[in-house]
């Protein structure tokens, strides 16, 4: 098992920031990111791997570039110049339509405000990606059944959004992100509406059920007890990673039958 260590100050040399596990083979690697809007450099030069079941968080001030960093790992935004591979191939040359589906079928997004289609329910809002990518309807609900009944939200399906609580949207969020079992996740800010003691309940399954799914996540916060649940952090400033390691002791584990349910539920890629 990797021995965590202290968060290390980071030079221009320095590694890749990852989400742990040396060893393995990155699911995405950036390398030389640089993104500019207008006369705004965004993104200086920087470089990721995300592997399989790791988590990384991505710190750093306002205007610091975490949103920007999340978006050209993701597709959403074209970088300027640099590289981004998901499983060795390079993704930013790709049209905008093959970027679109690459998103739905291989990326789940978790967004501070959950983003839930609000004349829909539980159910249909976490079965809609899965038929989306080429599930019937009777596969998808019966996998949104099984993701919501894993994430503790057993008899919410026919509730619209505004009925759930504020913790119960994003867990919903949360499985609608991993019903088509994507590789990698990226959630931004995925706690930034909601008080802290559900905000670490939210934090904790998005990271034990991403990583019960085998697929990386990236989660971009301004709270460094939030980024404690991931396996590493990088601190950003200006454009630039500033420091990055391995998060001690991150993470305490699923409660008793979670990680079961969790592993058990999901369409097949
Ligand atoms: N669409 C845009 N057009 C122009 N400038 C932008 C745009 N998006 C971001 N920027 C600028 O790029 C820089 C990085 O912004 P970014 O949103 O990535 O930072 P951030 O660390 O995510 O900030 P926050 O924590 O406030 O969300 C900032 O100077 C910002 O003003």
């Amino acid at each position: 098992m990797t021995q965590p260590a202290a968060p290390r100050s980071a030079s221009t040399s320095h590694p890749p920031a990852t989400s742990v596990r040396a060893d393995a083979a990155p699911r995405l690697a950036a390398r030389g990111l640089v993104h500019r809007f207008g006369e705004t450099t965004a993104l200086a030069g920087v470089d990721v791997d995300l592997v399989d079941g790791g988590s990384l968080a991505v710190m750093g001030p306002s205007g610091s570039g975490k949103s920007t960093l999340l978006h050209v790992l993701a597709g959403i935004l074209v970088p300027t110049a640099g590289v981004v591979a998901l499983g060795g191939r390079e993704v930013q040359s790709l049209s905008e339509k093959e970027r679109s589906l690459l998103r739905r079928r291989r990326y789940g997004f978790v967004f501070q405000f959950g983003q839930l289609l609000s004349e829909l329910s539980a159910l249909e809002n976490v079965a809609l990606p899965a038929m989306l990518t080429g599930s019937s309807r009777a596969q998808a609900e019966e996998a949104a059944r099984q993701w919501l009944g894993a994430l503790g939200l057993a008899g919410t399906e026919s509730r619209r959004p505004g009925e759930l609580s504020g913790g119960q949207a994003q867990r919903v969020a949360v499985a609608r992100a991993l019903v088509t079992r994507p590789e990698v996740v990226f959630a931004d800010e995925p706690t930034g509406s909601l008080d802290q003691a559900t905000g670490h309940d939210v934090m904790r399954l998005l990271v034990e059920s991403t990583r019960a799914v085998g697929a990386a996540l990236v989660v971009v916060t301004h709270d460094a007890q939030v980024a404690a649940w991931c396996d590493a952090r990088i601190d950003m400033l200006d454009g630039r990673v500033v420091a990055a390691g391995a998060v001690p002791g991150s993470g305490v584990g699923p409660r008793p039958g979670e990680l079961e349910a969790i592993r058990a539920t999901a369409v097949p890629r």
